[in-house]
């Protein structure tokens, strides 16, 4: 077994505004609900490990175990619901879900809590700064309705970082007590910068995230909202791209799928659909050529079966496709990310290229589904979990949680404190069991060099 991660009870402990003294409306639904199986009481804590060898190598008493915050209502709260005002806020890229959290968020605060201040930021960070002149929309029931059947966010998105300080001055001047932001890893990290600075000038606002990410590269939260929905999508063009390679003599089918950093949605992807001979992702580096490489690989599959068929997530080979740029930088975009080689052009140009060499014929279909992965609605499942996760945001906010997200870490609804939210990227592990399941569904080797 591996080392425990290094999490302690400091790092687990959520920020609070202050004591929480108003009786929540939310009681009745409350009264007498201890923690079961299938419910967490505010009192209890989700713990961090779920084996017991986690939990034993750990060497400390039961109490001293690290264990997040639970998530859910709480008797008491800390914000008076008919003074609070709220603003949201969507970030980064898209990513299916965005307007059911939004739907969630709004009908949760009005419908069970009485707040009737809610504002929608456009466009990001942007919204809150005078000079780009986006409008702020009043967020109703009525005006969310029926936004969960649509992708992409009614508040719109941007790249691109803004001033802290402007944020902050624009919440204090719209007397905004709550602020929900939806977004990834840099969103967040914007979001730790507004709590940071509204702290240090004694304002009393709750900053609570609801992580967004279709690359799943959010620590400590099992699956990000979208994810599902995205691989699943993404999986249609690994059908289509089978269909191509298995008519053609010779076929090889490409797919390239998003995923910067993190290959979860071509590991996902590719199990759903089992038709995979070769999964490629950013965690694990290959090597093209020689006996143990991915082109004589392929070669052997063609030879063998006739087709093959490879998924590639776009982070993959980074450093191969960039030597053959005489190691050019790609610059990075308005947020600070840095841009990609397309690893699908580079690999289909050096695919042709080996099949040519070898004299062995080769049909090349490429696939690159791209945005249509993350701009589509979210699935049933995903519109539930949504709407589970809004719910457990208004909760944490309206009880003066701060400086946090709500994540679902074994099943059970959580609050993680910012910090650790965005202290590493969650990565497929290559020794982890996922890996080891796409090894076993492709057969491909555990590395090509
Ligand atoms: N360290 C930071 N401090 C303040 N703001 C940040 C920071 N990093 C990123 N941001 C801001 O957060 C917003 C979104 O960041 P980014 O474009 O990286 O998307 P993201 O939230 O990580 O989502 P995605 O999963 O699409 O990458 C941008 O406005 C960006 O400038
Ligand atoms: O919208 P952009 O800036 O092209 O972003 C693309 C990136 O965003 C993501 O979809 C994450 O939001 C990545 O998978 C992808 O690399
Ligand atoms: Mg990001």
């Amino acid at each position: 077994m591996g080392e425990p991660l290094t999490v302690d009870h400091e790092a687990l402990a959520v920020r609070t505004l202050g004591p929480c003294r108003v009786t929540s409306p939310l009681l009745p639904l409350l009264s007498a609900r201890p923690t079961t199986q299938h419910y967490i009481d505010e009192g209890d804590k989700v713990l961090f490990d779920d084996t017991l060898a986690m939990v034993s190598s750990r060497k400390v008493p039961i109490e001293e175990l690290p264990s997040f915050e639970a998530a859910g209502p709480r008797r008491k709260i800390y914000f008076d619901p008919a003074k609070t005002r709220v603003g949201i806020v969507t970030c980064g890229g898209l990513c299916p879900g965005l307007n059911n959290v939004i739907r969630g968020v709004v009908t949760e605060l009005t419908t069970h809590y009485g707040v009737t201040r809610i504002f929608g930021f456009r466009n990001g960070y942007q919204g809150f700064i005078a000079r780009y002149g986006h409008d702020v929309v009043d967020l109703t029931p009525q005006t969310v309705a029926t936004i969960g059947e649509d992708g992409g966010t009614i508040l719109g998105t941007s790249r691109g970082q803004q001033d802290p300080e402007e944020i902050v001055d624009c919440l204090s001047r719209m007397n905004i007590n709550i602020l929900f932001v939806i977004g990834g890893d840099g969103t967040l990290r914007g979001a730790g910068e507004i709590a940071r600075v509204a702290n240090e000038r004694g304002e009393k606002i709750a900053v609570v995230g609801i992580p967004k990410t279709i690359d799943n590269d959010i620590p400590f939260i099992d699956q990000s909202f979208g994810f599902q929905t995205a691989f699943a999508k993404a999986s249609e063009s690994i059908v289509a791209a089978h269909a191509e390679a298995t008519s053609a003599p010779g076929g090889l089918g490409l797919v390239r799928l998003m995923g910067r950093h993190s290959g979860f949605i071509a590991c996902y992807a590719s199990l759903a659909k089992s038709d995979a001979d070769v999964v490629l992702i950013p965690e694990i580096p290959f090597t093209l050529d020689g006996e143990g490489g991915l082109l004589n690989y392929l070669r052997r599959r063609i030879e063998e079966t006739g087709h093959a068929l490879v998924v590639v997530a776009e982070g993959a080979g980074q450093e191969l496709s960039a030597a053959e740029n005489g190691g050019q930088s790609t610059g990075t975009d308005a947020s600070g990310n840095r841009k990609l080689h397309d690893v699908g052009v580079f690999l289909s140009r050096r695919i042709t290229d080996y099949f040519a060499s070898v004299g062995v014929e080769m049909n090349l279909k490429y696939i690159d589904p791209s945005y249509v992965i993350r701009s589509v609605p979210a699935n049933p499942y995903d519109s539930v979990y949504t709407i589970r996760l809004a719910h457990a945001a208004v909760h944490a906010a309206m009880a003066g949680r701060t400086e946090m997200v709500v994540g679902r870490w074994r099943r059970r609804f959580i609050h993680i404190p910012l910090p650790l939210a965005i202290s590493h990227r969650n990565q497929v592990d290559p020794s982890g069991d996922l890996w080891m399941s796409v090894l076993e569904a492709t057969g491909q080797p555990p590395r090509f060099q």
